[in-house]
């Protein structure tokens, strides 16, 4: 991507907390050093609600024990943004959690488009044994709240191994349940 004007990077150490396996991470990154696990890179015409940020996001393969790499994952701090992803390299899946707590899984390879709808939490999961290359779009005043996925304890689903070349959804048995309180506050914000 040229002409990018933002860039920011992620590395193992970052992560700390997300996966199941904590021993696994540990070991990971004595083995390996705080390596850069993923990269986005971005521009950012400005903050403006009809202006659009585009990017890059690359990530690496690999696994915490039984379990793929992954971005942090977030909700729009606007929650009603969508965004759109672009797969160009890899293979991957956009695991999406709406706020009742409802899963779905895009998979993404090149030439595949993922559209993450208003209110749907994301993140990405790189189940590949290559790095997972993807473009997205998403309104320039969406902005990113990472305390959603905080707050519930993880994600309602964990992206593992499957076999040699597959993939599965285990439950995250810390998920703790948005109440409809919390999830009615979410879309009165937006309305
Ligand atoms: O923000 P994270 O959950 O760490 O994910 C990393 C990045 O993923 C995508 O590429 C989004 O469009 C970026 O805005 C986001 O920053
Ligand atoms: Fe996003």
């Amino acid at each position: 991507m040229s002409g990018a004007s933002g860039h920011y990077e992620k590395r193992l150490s970052d992560l700390d907390g997300l996966y199941l396996d904590d021993a696994a991470h540990k070991a990971l990154l004595s083995e390996k050093g705080d390596v850069v696990v993923y990269e986005v890179g971005d521009f950012r015409p400005s903050a403006v609600a009809g202006d659009m940020i585009f990017g890059l996001t690359r990530m690496v393969p690999g696994l915490v024990g039984e379990e793929f790499f992954l971005t942090r994952g977030h909700i729009h701090a606007n929650a009603d943004r969508p965004e759109v992803y672009y797969g160009q390299k890899g293979h991957g899946l956009m695991q999406l959690e709406s706020p009742e707590g409802e899963t779905r899984i895009v998979e993404i390879a090149p030439q595949t488009v993922c559209y993450v709808p208003p209110f749907w939490i994301h993140r990405s999961v790189n189940t590949g044994s290559e790095e997972l290359v993807m473009m997205f779009a998403y309104p320039a005043d969406s902005g990113q709240d990472y305390g959603i996925i905080e707050r519930s304890g993880g994600m309602r689903h964990r992206v593992m191994r499957n076999g040699q070349n597959g993939w599965r959804l285990v439950d995250n048995a810390a998920y703790k349940p948005r109440a409809r309180a919390v999830v009615d506050a979410l879309m009165r914000a937006a309305a």
